[in-house]
């Protein structure tokens, strides 16, 4: 099973550039999150920040008992074979074909013999949909087969997290739900914990089990994905319908004055762009029919009803209107009645320790907020 990452208050900045501050989430383990937000919000400083490839200014990110932030080289060289990373372009090495490239892990951190790595070789390419490829370079094929192939390399060495940095970057929306189909499939069979950062809104709405959202160098929001796809706030709902209307600009953040001159615009009838106003839960993703049931699915809906009575009401409504007749009598909860009765809870060891819903009530408006109206805090333990 993929292990539990708990972040505590993680900040970064480079020189006086704070990228984002505080951020506190857990990843639970062998679930599917996904953080969101606008280019330039640091989500891919926050990857490269969990693999120690930066260094965070404070703040813990802990990884079986490890805490990447301040730990040694050894330890951290340790705990890094524990990622898989697939990075926007693959990073495939232009020289080598599928098969080496893929190979190149293991021959680096491993003895394994070369009839070993064989067989590993082109077990991750078949997992992938690339049995066959093995010969060709990657100049010579699709940029979503670049991903592919870069997704059989991050499975190499059996990790236990998986980072995916722009999935959908180059990909047609075909190609991508293709490839988050893969990422489904591939968690199901190796049960790994995953966390994809991306802006592509198909994604987010129909792949995790976790939705995050960096926003102002803060975390927005960060819980199961009903929490963020019900939500009221501004800048969420402005992101997931891909409106110009809303908190978020073209460089990041609006001020109130822009915000107003916009808001008269749109009110007078010009085009906010975006599709109509998308809301609502729709279905997740599932693994291919015939791949195992994925356990951290399984494991995250015993979790979630145990935090169901923190969760805001759309969001609680949404959860259980997910689960079968079967499932809510389990749990004891009815469409429209919320709660009815405590049961059918896994016990405490088989369920992610999580440091708090990942909600709370929005605090306080304050001088400094310049765009009304706040957001919720992140989860705190
Ligand atoms: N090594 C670095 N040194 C200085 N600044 C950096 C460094 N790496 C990233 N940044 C800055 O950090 C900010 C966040 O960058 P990052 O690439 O993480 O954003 P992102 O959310 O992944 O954006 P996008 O969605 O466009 O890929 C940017 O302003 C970038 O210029």
């Amino acid at each position: 099973m993929g292990v539990e990452v708990v972040i505590e208050g993680l900040t970064k900045s480079f020189g006086k550039q704070t990228i984002w501050r505080d951020v506190t989430l857990t990843l639970p383990p062998g679930e599917v999150s996904v953080m969101l937000g606008p280019s330039g919000t640091g989500k891919s400083v926050f990857l490269k920040s969990m693999i120690g490839l930066l260094k965070p200014d404070r703040g813990k990110c802990v990884i079986n008992g490890v805490d990447v932030v301040t730990c040694s080289e050894r330890k951290l060289y340790d705990v890094r074979k524990l990622f898989g990373v697939l990075f926007q372009d693959g990073a495939l090495f232009g020289s080598m074909n599928l098969y080496d490239n893929v190979a190149f892990p293991l021959r680096e951190h491993t003895k394994k013999s070369e009839t070993e790595i064989r067989r590993i070789v082109l077990e991750k390419l078949e997992m992938t949909g690339l049995s066959g490829a093995e010969k060709k370079l990657p100049g010579e094929i699709s940029g979503g087969m670049r991903k592919r192939a870069g997704l059989s390399r991050a499975l190499v060495l059996d990790p236990e997290i998986i980072l995916v940095d722009e999935p959908d970057s180059g990909l047609d929306p075909v190609r991508t739900t293709y490839i988050s189909q893969l990422f489904l499939d591939v968690n199901a069979q190796i049960d790994a914990t995953f966390l994809i950062v991306t802006h592509n809104i198909n994604l987010a709405r129909t792949v995790p089990d976790n939705l995050g959202m960096l926003f102002r160098k803060e975390l927005v929001m960060f819980g199961p994905r009903e929490v963020l796809l019900t939500s009221d706030e501004p800048v969420v709902k402005q992101f997931l319908n891909g409106r110009m209307d809303g908190p978020i600009g073209m460089s990041e953040e609006k001020d109130s004055a822009t915000m107003a001159a916009e808001k008269a615009m749109f009110e007078a009838g010009h085009h906010a762009g975006g599709v109509e106003d998308v809301t609502g839960i729709p279905e997740q993703m599932q693994p291919t029919p015939g791949v195992p049931e994925r356990g951290g699915a399984r494991r995250r809906k015993d979790r979630v009803m145990r935090i169901l009575h923190t969760l805001p009401p759309a969001a609680q409504e949404g959860i259980i209107e997910s689960l079968s007749p079967e499932e809510q009598r389990h749990y004891g909860v009815q469409p429209h009645h919320g709660i009815t009765s405590q049961r059918g809870q896994l016990p405490t060891e088989d369920v992610a320790a999580l440091p708090g819903s990942g909600w709370r009530e929005p605090r306080p408006v304050t001088d400094t907020d310049r765009v009304p109206p706040p957001y919720p805090q992140q989860g705190r333990p």
